[in-house]
């Protein structure tokens, strides 16, 4: 299965809270309308005076309109995301563009004109309108307060979705709107909040790069780490990696399988030492090899927090020894299993070390997607990569049209 089909796939199945949400938003206190370029349904004649065979009334056997379908954006499967934008300036923060919703939206959506009973209406098997007919809602205060009910439930943190309603009802408030027109409206609303963040790993002229990879035990930086390295191997990067959570022997051994997964150096000592003087050794190792990116692991013990924030400290010491522009990146890596949590992770981590960037693990099969769109929001940090399962490959650019629509249930 193509990367794109199947990233599409999985953050699918992340977005069934909302979408189904959506569809049950409208629905409650929605009417049937017919939908006005629908040929019209023949009305009943008048008794006819003979039992005449009627017209085949077959016009409804059309195609099902696949007619005017936006195009998929295409795939960014080919495209790694650590060599999509070489850069050699540093990244500049992401600016917030001012609040602009396309402004009127066709009262008939693509994919939503008669007969086409939408994703979720055919999942579901509920909510089917009737060939030539769409169902829409008036969009008042007791549909908004419902909406945003549905985007704290899915994550998006009070503020985001307060904000997010408050653009939704903009000049369309007292309005009608059908389930695509809402999904479309909330698409366009996230994937405005997310652009400014959706940037790829900055990769600068200095060699090595060092990627300082930092988050809670668990979040998935092995993982990454393993699968960010096979990517710039592929892309012809000279890469080493440096094992520095030193406290757990099985983290070790984890890096070292995926190093050798993605064919990649990878520097280890022994367990209890000082992962600070492991990164020394690391550095001094790049150095010499002429490699292109050192990646160095740390541990994500936040139990103590003052501990944690002393060994990373001195990681970045020590490595400014040797090159005080290091680190070059520092890769906060978040579980997005874990919900609205994963804010507080940043706050903590952002205290702690000079954040750069993001990397959101585990979005495949989980329904807390949302909180991306609050990290966004609430953070501007740039999301270089989303993690969508286990294996090297599954490691995405993030792309925020693609995942408005994938977590609102836009076809
Ligand atoms: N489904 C899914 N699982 C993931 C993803 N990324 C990581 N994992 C899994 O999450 C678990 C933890 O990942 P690790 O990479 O070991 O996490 P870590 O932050 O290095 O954790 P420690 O080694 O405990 O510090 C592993 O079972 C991974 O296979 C992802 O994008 N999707």
């Amino acid at each position: 299965m193509a990367f794109f089909s199947k990233l599409k796939d999985r953050l699918f199945k992340s977005s069934s809270k909302l979408e189904q949400g959506l569809d049950a938003i409208i629905e409650d206190g929605g009417e049937e309308e017919l939908v006005a370029d629908q040929p019209e349904e023949q009305p009943a004649p008048a008794p006819a005076p003979e039992p005449e065979p009627q017209p085949d009334p077959a016009p409804a056997e059309e195609p099902l309109a696949p007619a005017e379908e936006t195009p998929p954006a295409p795939a960014p499967l080919e495209e790694p995301a650590p060599e999509a934008e070489p850069d050699d300036s540093p990244a500049a923060p992401p600016e917030i563009p001012p609040a602009e919703l396309p402004a009127e939206i066709p009262s008939v959506v693509p994919g939503e004109d008669a007969g086409t009973p939408g994703f979720l209406g055919r999942l579901l098997g509920r909510g089917t309108p009737k060939r030539g007919t769409v169902t829409r809602r008036v969009l008042d205060d007791d549909m908004l307060e419902q909406l945003e009910e549905l985007l704290i439930a899915s994550d998006m943190g009070v503020d985001t979705a307060l904000r997010i309603t408050a653009n939704l009802a903009e000049g369309r408030y007292g309005k009608k709107v059908s389930t695509e027109e809402i999904k479309t409206l909330l698409a366009a609303e996230i994937t405005r909040i997310m652009e400014p963040v959706a940037r790829p790993l900055p990769i600068y002229a200095k060699r090595p790069q060092v990627v300082l990879v930092v988050g809670v035990n668990g979040s998935g930086k092995t993982t990454t780490i393993g699968k960010l390295a096979s990517q710039f191997k592929a892309a012809g990067k000279k890469v080493v990696i440096a094992a520095g959570d030193t406290f757990r022997a099985a983290a070790v051994e984890q890096l070292q399988v995926w190093g050798d997964r993605a064919g990649v150096p990878v520097l280890t000592a022994p367990e209890g030492s000082d992962p600070a003087s492991l990164a020394f050794d690391a550095m001094t190792r790049a150095q010499e090899d002429g490699a292109d990116l050192l990646m160095i692991d740390t541990a994500g013990r936040l139990q103590n927090r003052a501990d944690l924030m002393e060994e990373l400290a001195k990681i970045v010491r020590v490595i400014r020894k040797k090159d005080e522009t290091a680190p070059h990146n520092t890769l906060l890596v978040l579980d997005a299993t874990t919900g609205q949590n994963a804010l507080s992770q940043v706050e903590i981590f952002k205290k702690i070390s000079d954040v750069s960037g993001l990397v959101m693990t585990k979005l495949d099969g989980t329904a807390k997607g949302g909180v991306l769109v609050a990290l966004a929001d609430k953070f501007g940090l740039p999301i270089h990569a989303i993690g969508v399962g286990e294996q090297i490959d599954d490691l995405a650019p993030f792309d925020p049209e693609e995942f408005a629509a994938a977590l609102t249930g836009l076809e």
